[in-house]
């Protein structure tokens, strides 16, 4: 039984997510298996980022129960996880105004190794400027975060995910205002960290490429439409169910 929990990064029973009393996640049975590339699929406003921030720990569901690796109750033992969990939050999500240095973010990713008191170790600043560099950004290691683009600001926050060498990563639309060739660098970056066997979860708006990016695809619309294989599950008649409106949806549920 310990086994076959352990096969999963994440497995979601029952979750039912409001607010204000409006369910915008409804009774979601899912389980992640560890080592994939799985894609959230769904229109504007189908529960995506609250999915994430529910298996985070940042949202209280109404009911239901998140669990990690190896079966720890997500508001329980999730803090003695944080360091082998990742997020990269929506860009617009973030306070760009912080007044923090480029490599300062990135360090940020090893404070859960380093505790807040010590000071980064030469192999953690090493670490921060390799990884700096696999994204493009490394001559901008002392530049403000307040004063980088859109695309060059998810690259910084990528870098920071990337140094915490956690083992199950969300990221909330990494794609989301980056061009082509930071596109095809992130790309690559998933696919290296799925080869170190990390379980990546990417909230994805382009059909076009959930095929070619990933493995593992989650269609969600209030509900699970899917779940499981891209080549067993994303399909036209699931994507039609997913893309239908919301409200036709809940009101099939009750
Ligand atoms: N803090 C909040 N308070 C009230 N309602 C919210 C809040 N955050 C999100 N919602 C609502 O919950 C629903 C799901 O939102 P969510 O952000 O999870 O959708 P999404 O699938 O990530 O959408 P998008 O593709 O547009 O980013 C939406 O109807 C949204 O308006």
């Amino acid at each position: 039984m310990e086994r076959e929990r352990e096969d999963y990064a994440v497995e979601l029973q029952d979750l039912t997510v409001a607010y204000d009393a409006k369910p915008v996640l409804w009774d979601i049975d899912l389980k992640i298996p560890q080592g994939k590339l799985m894609a959230v699929v769904g229109p504007n406003g189908a529960g995506k980022t609250t999915l994430i921030k529910a298996m985070l720990g940042l949202l209280r569901p109404v009911s239901g129960a998140v669990r990690f690796l190896n079966g720890n109750d997500n508001g329980g033992d999730l803090r003695s996880l944080k360091n082998r969990i990742g997020y990269v939050p929506q860009s617009g999500s973030v306070d760009w105004d912080f007044p923090a240095t480029v490599q300062d973010v990135v360090l940020m990713g090893c404070y859960g190794k380093l505790g807040w008191i010590r000071r980064p170790r030469k192999a953690d600043l090493a670490l921060a400027r390799q990884t700096l560099q696999k994204v493009g950004m490394a001559e901008y290691a002392s530049r403000q975060i307040s004063q980088l683009s859109g695309g060059q600001q998810q690259r910084v926050f990528l870098a920071r995910a990337l140094v915490q060498e956690a083992e199950v990563y969300f990221m909330d639309e990494p794609f989301k205002g980056v061009d082509a060739q930071t596109e095809k660098a992130i790309v690559l970056l998933l696919k290296e960290l799925k080869e170190q066997g990390k379980t990546v979860v990417v909230v994805h708006h382009d059909l076009q490429t959930v095929a070619n990016y990933f493995d593992w695809v989650t269609l969600i619309n209030l509900r699970v439409v899917a779940s499981g294989p891209v080549e067993e599950v994303f399909h036209e008649e699931n994507v039609q169910k997913t893309y239908r409106s919301t409200g036709k949806l809940l009101r099939s549920t009750v």
